[in-house]
């Protein structure tokens, strides 16, 4: 136990200090010595390093997330219809297949990273319901001589519906958020989840936390996607799963050329016929193609200390859902 924590602790100060690095003594080193031959090797190394995506554009690491909030701030009202319509409901069969993957057994601790409007989370709890109804069902088959009372006591107690499992909602923009809350109530969700609003690179938890951890179309958008697979790592228990499903590298030339046309040609133009924003639809399917392909992924994770590291194409490897654990 001792060694995994110190290595999280380790990580943790490790990250800070880089952090203080860069925002700090690097740019006083920039004011106070501009001739100095150190600090200008190590401005231009930050000038390098700081640089990164955002769809094709090239930002700096400190715009991206400003510009990543303003995408989710601006889609948060049409995020579920917009959904609809472009994948025809297809997203929503992905995300079926992510939770029958996930198979999660009554008790288990979700926490679910980027998760927006609560798509995943509703899913989870409908699952272990479902799960624990089936359960109950067989119990009081096999119990002989219970009461109408019993009976009706086990079926009312809505804590107990889902056998001690939750899901926490871990998403950085409170607009998603608000409009997660706002579904949730209209569904009758009260007890079993919770919303928090967090970064995939600083999660705001303690380490070995979690059973399960996922992550759905969300990662593509972090800036330092190694930190936040870190993260993950950090807060689940030892034994814990970690699934991503997310946009990968589609492996049948026919369906990527019609796939291309379609993304490029028509999803920018739905973007803005239905929400009146094609931007962020234009960004959408320019950072899909920013994303590193199944196999580059694997490797990230592991480097990250998962193990058993395994993926699995859905609709020829448009998304894929990428499985570890740490062991
Ligand atoms: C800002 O960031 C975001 C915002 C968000 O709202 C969401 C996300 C995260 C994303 C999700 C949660 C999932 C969202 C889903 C997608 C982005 C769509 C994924 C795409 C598909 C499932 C369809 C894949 C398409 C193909 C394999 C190619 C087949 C395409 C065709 C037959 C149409 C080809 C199109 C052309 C040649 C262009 C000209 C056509 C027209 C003008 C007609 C328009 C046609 C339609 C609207 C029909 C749409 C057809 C389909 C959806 C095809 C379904 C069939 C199959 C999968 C085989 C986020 O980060
Ligand atoms: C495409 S949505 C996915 C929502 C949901 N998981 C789903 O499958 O429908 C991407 C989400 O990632 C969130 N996000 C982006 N960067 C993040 C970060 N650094 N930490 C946490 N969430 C982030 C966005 O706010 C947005 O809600």
């Amino acid at each position: 136990m001792a060694a995994p924590r110190s290595c999280a602790l380790w990580d943790y100060y490790g990250r800070r200090w880089s952090r203080v690095m860069r925002g700090c003594w690097l740019p006083r080193l920039r004011s106070s010595w501009p001739g100095n031959p150190l600090g200008a090797r190590l401005l231009s190394q930050q000038n390098q390093a700081t640089k990164t995506h955002f769809g094709f554009e090239t930002v700096s690491e400190e715009e991206k997330g400003g510009k990543v909030y303003q995408v989710f701030e601006s889609v948060a009202k049409n995020y579920d219809v917009m959904n609809d319509m472009m994948s025809l409901g297809i997203h929503r069969i992905w995300k079926d297949l992510l939770l029958w993957k996930m198979h999660p057994f009554p008790g288990t601790q979700l926490l679910d990273v980027a998760g927006g409007t609560g798509d995943i989370a509703f899913r989870f709890l409908n699952y272990v319901q479902g799960q624990h109804q089936i359960k109950q069902k067989r119990q009081l088959r096999a119990q002989q001589n219970l009461s109408w009372e019993e009976i009706a006591q086990k079926y009312q107690n809505e804590e107990d519906s889902l056998g001690g499992s939750q899901v926490m909602v871990c998403d950085i923009n409170k607009e998603m958020l608000k409009i997660g809350r706002q579904k949730a109530c209209a569904r009758g969700y009260k007890t079993g989840l919770a919303w928090i609003l967090g970064d995939a690179e600083e999660l705001p938890f303690d380490d070995d936390k979690f059973d399960v951890y996922t992550i759905a179309f969300g990662i593509r958008n972090v800036t330092h996607i190694d930190q936040a697979l870190q993260e993950a790592h950090r807060v689940l228990k030892p034994g814990g799963r970690f699934l991503c499903l997310e946009f990968s590298q589609v492996n049948n030339p026919l369906v990527s050329r019609l796939y291309d046309l379609y993304s490029f040609q028509v999803i920018p133009v739905l973007g803005e016929v239905i929400a009146g924003d094609w931007k962020s639809y234009q960004y959408l399917v320019e950072s899909i193609r920013q994303f590193p392909s199944q196999e580059e992924f694997k490797e990230m994770i592991e480097d990250a200390g998962f193990q058993k590291v395994t993926y699995e194409n859905l609709t020829s490897g448009i998304v894929a859902i990428h499985s570890g654990f740490k062991l």
